[in-house]
């Protein structure tokens, strides 16, 4: 039997087990088998479409990067080209992408990378087509955008019908693309769970949590910590309604959380009614990348996500250039990186920096060290030794 059909054989498994007391040991069981099937599926090792993206990786510039996922022919390389001035075959026949196409937009001050990637399809993450290669990208991204054509599937003629399928199938064909993405370790707009699982010498099992636990029990833990023949060690969650999926998430480790907008293309061809009722979906931006319309938000969009750190330059003497950010990543924005994305030398020869800013403790100015984190739009002076 493939890993495939392995996988297959237990989410039927599951699907036919109602869940009450006598089956969550084997529940959690079988939801720790998945997870390792599904381990095994990404392992570059495996054969059958690939899961490293070789031949789907490109050079990487600027300071963060989305990637375009979605059913072929929704639009993403018609976004694409317009969006970076990067040429990227557009027609209307799928899989007209064939590997990943980067381009380049500059978004107050900060050059965003952007991969167009071909059109993947249901099964993807099982090796359907180039799926994998394509998801194996996606993992190195900083912002996905889940592209969908909200023309497909046409649906009911009746209007008022229509308007809810419309709402509807849009929600369920993202659902199939979050599928693929989750079954190759990604996971959408979610912090990795606060569960930790540390593993003794001795001792056997010991459970602890901070919060109430809703949708996992004792018996659910010890079914899926016996499948990763984990017979000692400590859980302590303290996740509000941690799921048996968080755990396995914790244990198997390699997941990646990455934020995602879903683009809801090809608006043009709409109704206003229809496109009222598009806007309810969470996370969602609703365009036309053919016509250009409402481009502008979903680059604000696009900007708020990737949650970056502008620093002005102030050289002594003279006024900030605001029109010249150095450009941070959250979580790496002390004074130390932002003096090692001007030149590697200037950490060592920096005597002492003057902050200006949300991040200063005053309006005069502060002075700081390399430690000191520094926030979106404060302005750097450095004096150097
Ligand atoms: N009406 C309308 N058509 C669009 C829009 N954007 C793209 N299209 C059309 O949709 C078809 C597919 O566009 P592509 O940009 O090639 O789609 P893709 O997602 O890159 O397709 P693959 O690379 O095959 O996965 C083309 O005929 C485009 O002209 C839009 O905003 N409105
Ligand atoms: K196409
Ligand atoms: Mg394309």
């Amino acid at each position: 039997m493939t890993t495939v059909q392995k996988i297959k054989e237990i989410e039927d498994e599951m699907a036919k087990t109602q869940k009450n007391k006598a089956t969550s040991y084997h529940l959690g069981q079988l939801k720790a088998k998945l997870a390792k099937l599904r381990r095994e599926l990404i392992a570059p090792s495996s054969g059958g479409g690939g899961g490293t993206g070789v031949g789907f990786d490109v050079a990487r510039t600027g300071v963060a990067s989305v990637g375009f996922v979605g059913f072929p022919s929704v639009g993403k390389s018609t976004l694409m080209s317009k969006l970076t001035g990067t040429h990227s075959e557009v027609s209307a026949i799928d899989f007209t992408t064939l590997t990943t196409v980067p381009g380049t937009v500059k978004v107050h001050g900060a050059p965003i990378q952007i991969l167009d990637l071909p059109g993947i399809i249901e099964g993807a993450a099982d090796g359907k087509g180039r799926g994998r290669q394509v998801i194996a990208v996606a993992r190195t991204v900083n912002l996905i955008f889940i592209v969908l054509d909200v023309l497909k599937p046409l649906g009911d003629k009746k209007v008022v019908l229509r308007l809810r399928v419309r709402e509807h199938t849009a929600k369920f064909l993202a659902q199939i693309i979050e599928n693929e993405l989750e079954g190759f370790g990604i996971r959408l707009n979610k912090k990795p769970p606060n569960i930790t699982v540390r593993k003794k010498e001795k001792g056997g099992i010991a459970i602890t949590h901070t919060v109430p636990l809703t949708n996992i029990d004792q018996d659910d833990i010890k079914g899926i910590l016996n499948e990763f023949k984990l017979s000692n060690c400590d859980v302590a969650i303290r996740e509000p309604n941690a799921t048996a999926d968080d755990l396995v998430d914790v244990i198997e480790g390699n997941r990646i959380y990455i934020p995602a907008i879903y683009v809801l293309n090809k608006i043009d061809a709409i109704s206003i009614e229809e496109l009222d009722l598009l806007y309810k979906i969470p996370m969602s931006v609703p365009i036309s990348s053919k016509e250009w319309l409402n481009i502008d938000e979903l680059i604000e969009k696009m900007w708020e996500s990737l949650d970056l750190v502008r620093v002005y330059t102030k050289p002594r003497g003279l006024a900030p250039d605001y029109n010249a950010p150095v450009v941070l990543r959250r979580g790496k924005c002390s004074v130390e990186d932002f003096c090692n994305a001007i030149h590697k030398e200037i950490a060592k020869q920096m005597k002492y920096a003057i902050v200006w800013g949300s991040s200063a403790k005053h309006a005069r100015g502060q002075k700081v060290g390399l430690e000191h984190i520094l926030e979106d739009e404060d302005v750097v002076h450095i004096s150097k030794k």
